[in-house]
């Protein structure tokens, strides 16, 4: 079963658009979802949860349509925008009572202790805390009603390296229920190289690639020559080319090459580079 089922996504903005996006986060999985700044991530997750009407296609959490069951389902989901969504003259304590009548589920001691592990000071209002605590405080609010799917904008963006480490110690907490899922958006390709299972890159509107994460890092590889020593490699095996600083540098299929090749292995950055920057 997919937690997320994604088809044919279309939406558009003047000078931008969405065109077919499709792809699927398996249950038990964390899909990351990577992109340059503007490539539409945003814009894919606010049609995600119906906050941003889609002009066709179709959008499946649990098997179910978004738009025509929205309220169950999003019951079972927990969402984490990197422009935080949060009241600001609220304090974690007065979000607390509030959060307690959005959801049947909500578990107040479960977010008391979120807030005592990531020291947020509970009768600070939002807007006098910091952005690592306000970020800190949203995932509390997020995971506090025990959802199954995590849907996280940005979650780790402008956080310093230790803040995102427990931050990602926390969402690997989360998957150790085999039962949940997360789509993690984010430019922090290290972050996704940590916890993500699959990787779907967007660029320009368009999905260039959703693939297994261990299939990207380990199948792929980077091979650096002469255009010559290139032409030896057979074109099928061969993704993306582009210039290096000392020839030709080609994202390759290692399993469809002869094995006197060696190639350097790709890091995520590395690969949505090629894809970017490189050409056919
Ligand atoms: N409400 C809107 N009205 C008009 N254009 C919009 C709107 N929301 C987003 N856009 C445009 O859609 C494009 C995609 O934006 P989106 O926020 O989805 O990108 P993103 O991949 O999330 O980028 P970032 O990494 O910078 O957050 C951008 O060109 C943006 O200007």
């Amino acid at each position: 079963m997919n937690a997320i089922e994604i088809h044919d996504l279309h939406k558009s903005f003047e000078g931008f658009s969405l065109k077919d996006v499709s792809f699927s986060v398996p249950q038990g999985t964390v899909m990351g979802f990577v992109g340059e700044n503007g490539a539409g991530k945003s814009t894919t997750i606010k049609c995600m949860l119906n906050l941003l009407k889609k002009e066709y296609g179709e959008i499946l959490l649990f098997g179910k349509d978004i738009v025509e069951h929205e309220l169950s389902i999003k019951n079972d989901i927990g969402v984490v925008f990197d422009d935080l969504h949060i009241p600001e003259t609220l304090n974690a304590t007065q979000l607390d009572k509030f959060m307690k009548k959005v959801f049947k589920t909500w578990d107040s001691s479960y977010y008391f202790e979120r807030l005592r592990q990531f020291k947020i000071p509970e009768k600070k209002r939002v807007k006098e805390l910091s952005r690592g605590m306000r970020m800190k405080l949203s995932i509390a609010l997020a995971l506090a009603h025990h959802p199954k799917l995590l849907i996280l904008d940005e979650p780790t963006s402008g956080l310093d390296p230790i803040i995102r480490d427990e931050i990602l110690d926390l969402f690997l907490a989360f998957m150790q229920d085999e039962t949940h899922s997360i789509l993690f958006s984010s430019h922090i390709t290290s972050d996704l190289e940590k916890i993500a299972d699959y990787i779907t890159f967007i660029h320009n509107g368009e999905v260039l690639f959703s693939e297994g994460k261990d299939v990207l890092l380990y199948e792929y590889g980077i091979f650096k020559g002469s255009k010559e020593e290139i032409g030896a490699i057979p074109e099928h095996a061969i993704l993306r080319k582009r210039n290096g600083a000392f020839g030709v540098e080609a994202l390759v299929l290692k399993n469809e090459v002869n094995e006197v090749f060696s190639f350097e292995k790709p890091s995520i950055e590395d690969i949505m580079l090629f894809y970017v920057k490189g050409s056919v």
